[in-house]
């Protein structure tokens, strides 16, 4: 049976994440390897001349999944019944900016994205924020898109749970696929906090495995906390290939579930769980099925992690109280 193709939009399509993730998504890594696509790509005026080389590349590759190349700096054509949106493009700090001079110059960009999101996209819209701050971002574009149900709006904590599974692999000795159940709560910032007390490692309670508190407090948490500094400082560049495959992999998830038994951590509009506050855009542990994802229910939330959770969501409420200040929300 030959499938109508789902539409993609990715923002900061010219960027280097967006370079990272396009062939990635054309080749059927994103919702799978029997799903077509037809990509909308959305771009600044001075990025579509780059947008267009790549579009070039992509022709170049022949997918046959690939079934069209949209580009566009027009947001209500990007995403004009679009299915998947991938919020990449956003406005870096630049040297002498203010935290709020970001949230303000990030306003402009996904308040109108979210407007047309509302306008233009497809019923079944998902939309996955990675541009940073991406927590905060997601929040912006959901608050301009009231006909969309809101759990729609996701952030990317996906990098994160990729890094802190990677981290917890090397330490106990085990392959990546032995570990499960690890969770990142809270903001895609240095606050984050990575939770390896419900983790397992090939079976075994992950926090009793490693049975180092020193550890996890001292080098653990601020490893994976602070990854995306370290790839700064290593790489002259923030991390683009890593950022892009967990794009994918949050996605590819959202939309084909999780493993039996496992979980993972997505950016969403908070429900109360856990006591976060409701409607804040935070992680959770969450498994997905039928493309809807739920909060894992009933973890035990230790003294440990607690302080840690509420520092983070502490700090997307104020992330929050700023854009609203700005007339944002
Ligand atoms: N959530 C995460 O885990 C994570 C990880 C890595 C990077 N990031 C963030 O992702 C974002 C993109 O990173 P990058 O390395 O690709 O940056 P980049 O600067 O290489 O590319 C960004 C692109 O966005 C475009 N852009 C800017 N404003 C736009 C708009 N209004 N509409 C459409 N396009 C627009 C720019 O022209 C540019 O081509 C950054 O904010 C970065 O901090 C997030
Ligand atoms: O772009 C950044 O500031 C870092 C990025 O969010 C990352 O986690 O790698």
């Amino acid at each position: 049976m030959t499938r109508t193709p789902v539409n993609v939009t990715v923002t900061g399509a010219a960027g280097q994440i967006g370079y990272a993730l396009l062939f990635r998504i054309a080749s059927g890594h994103l919702l799978g390897a029997d799903v077509p696509v037809k990509l909308r790509l959305l771009e600044i005026p001075q990025g579509l001349k780059a947008a267009e080389g790549t579009a070039m590349e992509l022709d170049d590759c022949a997918f046959p999944l690939l079934r069209g190349i949209e580009i566009t700096d027009d947001p209500n054509v990007a995403f004009d019944g679009s299915n998947v949106a991938l919020l990449v493009g956003a406005r870096p700090r630049t040297k002498g900016m203010e935290r709020g001079d970001l949230l303000e110059a990030n306003g402009g960009i996904f308040k109108p994205q979210g407007k047309a999101i509302n306008d233009h996209a497809a019923d079944d819209i998902k939309v996955l924020v990675v541009g940073n701050p991406a927590n905060t971002n997601a929040l912006i574009a959901q608050a301009a898109a009231p006909d969309v149900p809101a759990e729609r709006f996701t952030a990317m904590t996906r990098l994160d749970h990729n890094r802190a599974i990677s981290q917890l692999a090397k330490k106990t000795g085990v392959a990546v696929s032995e570990i499960r159940r690890l969770t990142i709560w809270g903001n895609h910032s240095a606050t984050q906090y990575p939770d390896i007390f419900h983790a397992e490692v090939a079976g075994k309670n992950a926090a009793e495995v490693v049975n180092d508190e020193q550890w996890l407090a001292d080098t653990f948490i601020p490893t994976v906390a602070k990854r995306g500094a370290a790839i700064i400082e290593a790489r002259g560049a923030s991390s683009a290939a890593s950022a892009a495959n967990a794009a994918i992999d949050h996605v590819h998830t959202w939309v084909n579930g999780t493993a039996e038994g496992d979980w993972t951590s997505m950016g969403i509009p908070s429900d109360g769980s856990y006591g976060v506050l409701e409607g804040l855009i935070s992680s959770f542990p969450v498994t997905c099925k039928d493309g809807k994802y739920e909060i894992v229910q009933g973890l035990d939330v230790n003294d440990f992690s607690r302080s840690r959770i509420d520092a983070s969501v502490q700090e997307l409420v104020e992330e929050r109280d700023a854009v609203r200040g700005l007339g944002l929300l």
